[in-house]
């Protein structure tokens, strides 16, 4: 299992509520996420704010944009020094090759570059509804396959597509599963869903996991409990 699988998603729309969670976790039991909410709210800003706290941030911003805009974006997250940032793998094979050559100047310092395939908040209906007449399943591989002859890290993806994905690409291509709920947790607008122990045992190397644990009453309790399934 990866060291810390656990990626809290920070989606708020007020910054002190949010380095308010972020003061009661601990950078060695979690890593943080922020997208597009707070990064359009509060910018380059929160990101230096959490890495001040010691966390390695995944900076969520799926970039899909002709290659030379979305080379310079990744360029621009690297310069962030933020751990993990994305690009949408529907983007291309040339808009992830030019990713990837963007981040070669930062060595082993470069974030970890990952593309997202189909979104955990669509299903097989909602794929057929913009043009994609095969399963869920089939269309992430074809876009895993992708991202891999590109030379990225690995992918975003349901856990659902986990154990397919590690047997077919190994396990330095990493899997990063949105989409993450406690047993009884409500799925909200996600529809390919898992556990988090599930998840893991299917080869899942990276939970996502946002609105169990920001909106449970107690998040740290509800991190923790979270902690204790995986353990
Ligand atoms: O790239 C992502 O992080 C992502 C990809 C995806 O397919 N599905 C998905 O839910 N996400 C993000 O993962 C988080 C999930 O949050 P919760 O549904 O609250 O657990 C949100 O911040 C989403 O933006």
């Amino acid at each position: 299992m990866t060291n810390k699988p656990i990626v809290v998603a920070l989606d708020f729309d007020n910054k002190h509520a949010a380095l308010n969670l972020v003061d009661k976790l601990d950078p060695d039991m979690c890593r943080l996420k922020v997208g597009k909410e707070m990064f359009t709210l509060f910018g380059p800003q929160l990101v230096k704010d959490i890495h001040s706290r010691g966390f390695d941030l995944f900076l969520d911003l799926k970039f899909h944009d002709i290659p030379n805009t979305v080379a310079k974006a990744v360029t621009a997250a690297a310069e962030l020094g933020v751990w993990m940032t994305n690009v949408h793998a529907s983007g291309g094979l040339a808009m992830m090759e030019a990713a990837k050559k963007a981040l070669l100047p930062y060595g082993d310092n470069a974030p970890l570059l990952i593309a997202v395939t189909v979104l955990t908040s669509m299903s097989d209906e909602d794929l057929k509804l913009i043009g994609i007449d095969v399963p869920a399943e089939e269309h992430v591989k074809r876009l895993a396959a992708l991202t891999h002859q590109a030379g990225l890290n690995g992918v975003v993806c349901s856990a659902r597509e986990a154990q397919m994905l590690k047997s077919t690409f190994g396990d330095n291509f990493k899997l990063c599963t949105p989409g993450i709920r406690p047993e009884g947790s409500d799925a909200g607008d996600q529809h390919r869903v898992m556990t988090p122990k599930m998840a893991l045992e299917a080869g899942s190397d990276y939970l996502v996991i946002g609105r169990p644990i920001t909106k449970a009453a107690d998040p740290l309790a509800a991190l923790q409990a979270i902690h204790r399934t995986i353990a």
